[in-house]
Parts: C-alpha cells; structure tokens; sequence
C-alpha cells in the first residue's frame, strides 16, 4: 500500500521508518522552510533514525496528499488546523484515510483533534487517531511496544490496524475516540508534573501522582461523554511509563527544566494541552487540580513547594 507521511520531525520520521519497515511505499513529507527536511534530505537521518532509500521525501504537499491511501499527520497539535486547511485545498479526499498521531487539545477551544482536522477538511468518516506508549529511540533499537487506533468507524480502525500491525507494535482497536484523545494528550501535563516533582527530587510522589492523576483526568472524559475506563488503557496510563519515568520524555524534562531553571527547546505538547484542560475543567465543572496546578506553576510563576502544599491541603475525601 501507499502511505504518506505529513510531518518530519522527530515522530513524523520514525512513523515513516515503521511504515516502509511494515512493507509499505512510503512518502514522507516536510515543509519547504523545515530544517528537519533539510537534513533529511542531505544525509537521510536525524537525531533519533537512518531513512532507507526506498523512503521517498518530497516538499510539495499536492505530491504527498495525492500519494496515499493513508495519510498519516505528525505535527505540533496547535498548528493542526491551519495545516489541515491547506490539506482541504487539495483534490481527492474523500478517497483517503487519514491517521493523526500526535498528542493535543486545541489550547483556545478544547476541541479534539480529530474535531478540528474534520471541521477543515470537511470529512469525518475517514480519520483515525494512532497513539499509546513509544520513543523512537526504543523502537530503532528493536524494543517493542503495544499502541492504540481509534477512529468512529471501526472498519476505518480496522483497515488502519490490519495495514500497520507488526512485531514491534502491537495494535490494539480504539473503542472510545473521546477518551483516548483526551486520554493521549493530557499524559503530557501528568509528564510535566512528573518532571516538576523530578527537579524538587519528590520522585518518590510519582505513585500517588499516577494514582491521582489517572482518577482526575477520568472524571473529565466521563463528563466529556467518553468512558473512563478508557484512562486506564494505553493511551493514557499506558502512557505514563514513556513520559513520567522515561529520560526520552520531552514533556517530563521541560517539567524538570522549568523548576531547575535549565533551557529546554523542544516540542512539549502538555503546555499548550494544560490551557485546553483548564477550559474544559470549567466548561464540564470538573476538579482538575493538578492540571490546574500545572497550569499555574507554567503561566502564572507560581511556586511549586506552595503549589504541592496546597495540593496537600485540599479537603480530605474517598479515594474513589
Ligand atoms: N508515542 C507517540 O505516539 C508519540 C507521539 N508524538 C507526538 O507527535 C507530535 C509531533 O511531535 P514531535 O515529532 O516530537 O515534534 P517535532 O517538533 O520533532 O516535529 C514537529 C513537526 O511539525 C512540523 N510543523 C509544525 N508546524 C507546522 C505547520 N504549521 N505546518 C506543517 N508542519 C508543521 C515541524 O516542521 P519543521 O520541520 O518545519 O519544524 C516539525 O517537522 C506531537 O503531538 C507529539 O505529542 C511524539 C512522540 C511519540
Ligand atoms: O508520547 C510520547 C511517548 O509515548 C512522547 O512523549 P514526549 O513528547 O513527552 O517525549
């Protein structure tokens, strides 16, 4: 089968990696400014991942748009929209599957992902989701891993899953599109938290941090009209090891950098998801509170020792 994928950055790239790897004609496409297209294209590797030959790269989002049966996108969740209006502009679409891996809620609107690409590209019987635990550095290294699609149409999650599933990710069939996006994205807020409490040396809190953490967030898709059983599946518990424990997390170490003060420069999803989840915590009137303690140690300088204390201070009430 013909795959295109949109996006080559860190994920975007490996995503291309696996599918050529699965048997696929792929093609993978970055805008003409990106500096990862231009080392892709001069030495065919970056940081994380050598592309084959065969892997075709283009510039010209008519060619990738109109390559593909499936189309896989990989780019910062935040630019989704904008991207998929340049993707409606292009012919054929209604021909094609389209698979969004990346991991985000629309920070002004606290749309889902697969809401904003379909409200752009005006389609929704053709999109699927693909996400669930995994670095690049442990797939190249043969280390596999057990992920997650999800579309509203299971013969679209099923064609997706057939045409991807192989030894070194084994795919399981999505059954809630509002828990597992909410589920993917807000992993990355509970990842900062754990960075945050990394750089305090608190490590020793990331058990009640999971514990909390997963029971919160599944308040929220419930009210969202998700299942909440959904948090405690790959997308987002499943999730946790990857980005609460993992050195490879970008959002667990701009968590840790943000209180020791270091720089840190790469794509953390959970900043722009924590305003999304202060939006929809208010829209759904639901308790958030460490998503929003997030949110105020990110925005608004708190202090994280007074943050923690007052977490610690809440009412006392049932676990569960
Ligand atoms: N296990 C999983 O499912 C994983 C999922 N992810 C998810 O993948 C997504 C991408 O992350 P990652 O690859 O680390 O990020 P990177 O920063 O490495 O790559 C982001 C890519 O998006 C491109 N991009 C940004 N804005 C636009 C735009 N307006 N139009 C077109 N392209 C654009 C960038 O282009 P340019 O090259 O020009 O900078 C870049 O290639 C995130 O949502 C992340 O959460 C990431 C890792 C693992
Ligand atoms: O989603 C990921 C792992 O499953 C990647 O997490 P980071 O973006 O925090 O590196």
């Amino acid at each position: 089968m013909k795959i295109s994928v949109l996006g080559c950055g860190r994920w975007g790239t490996f995503l291309a990696w696996y599918a050529n790897r699965v048997g696929h004609e792929v093609m993978l496409w970055g805008r003409e400014s990106s500096k990862h297209y231009l080392q892709l294209k001069e030495s065919r590797m970056n940081d994380y991942v050598t592309l084959p030959q065969d892997i075709m790269l283009s510039n010209s989002l008519e060619a990738a748009v109109s390559f593909g049966e499936i189309i896989i996108i990989s780019i910062s969740a935040q630019e989704l929209r904008s991207f998929a209006h340049s993707i409606s502009l292009q012919k054929g679409l209604k021909d094609k599957i389209f698979v969004l891996c990346m991991k985000g809620i629309e920070a002004n609107t606290g749309k889902r992902l697969s809401q904003v690409f379909s409200e752009e590209i005006g389609i929704s019987s053709n999109i699927g989701i693909w996400v669930g635990p995994g670095h690049v550095q442990d797939f190249v290294r043969e280390i596999p891993n057990c992920m997650v699609i999800g579309s509203d149409h299971i013969e679209v999650t099923k064609k997706i899953v057939e045409s991807l599933n192989s030894s070194l990710i084994r795919f399981y069939y999505g059954q809630d599109l509002i828990g597992n996006e909410i589920g993917a994205a807000a992993k990355n807020v509970i990842g900062i938290a754990a960075g945050m409490l990394d750089g305090l040396c608190y490590s020793s809190l990331k058990g009640a941090l999971m514990a909390r953490g997963t029971r919160e967030i599944s308040r929220l898709v419930r009210a969202m009209g998700g299942n909440d059983t959904t948090i405690y599946g790959l997308s987002h518990l499943g999730d946790y090891e990857a980005t609460l424990f993992s050195l490879h997390s970008h959002n667990r170490r701009f968590g840790q950098a943000l209180i020791t003060g270091e720089p840190f420069d790469k794509l953390a999803e959970g900043v722009s998801t924590v305003k999304a989840l202060q939006y929809l915590g208010q829209k759904y009137e639901v308790e958030l509170p460490i998503c929003n303690a997030v949110y105020e140690m990110i925005f608004e300088n708190a202090d994280p020792k007074e943050k923690l204390i007052d977490l610690f201070l809440r009412p006392i009430k049932f676990e569960f």
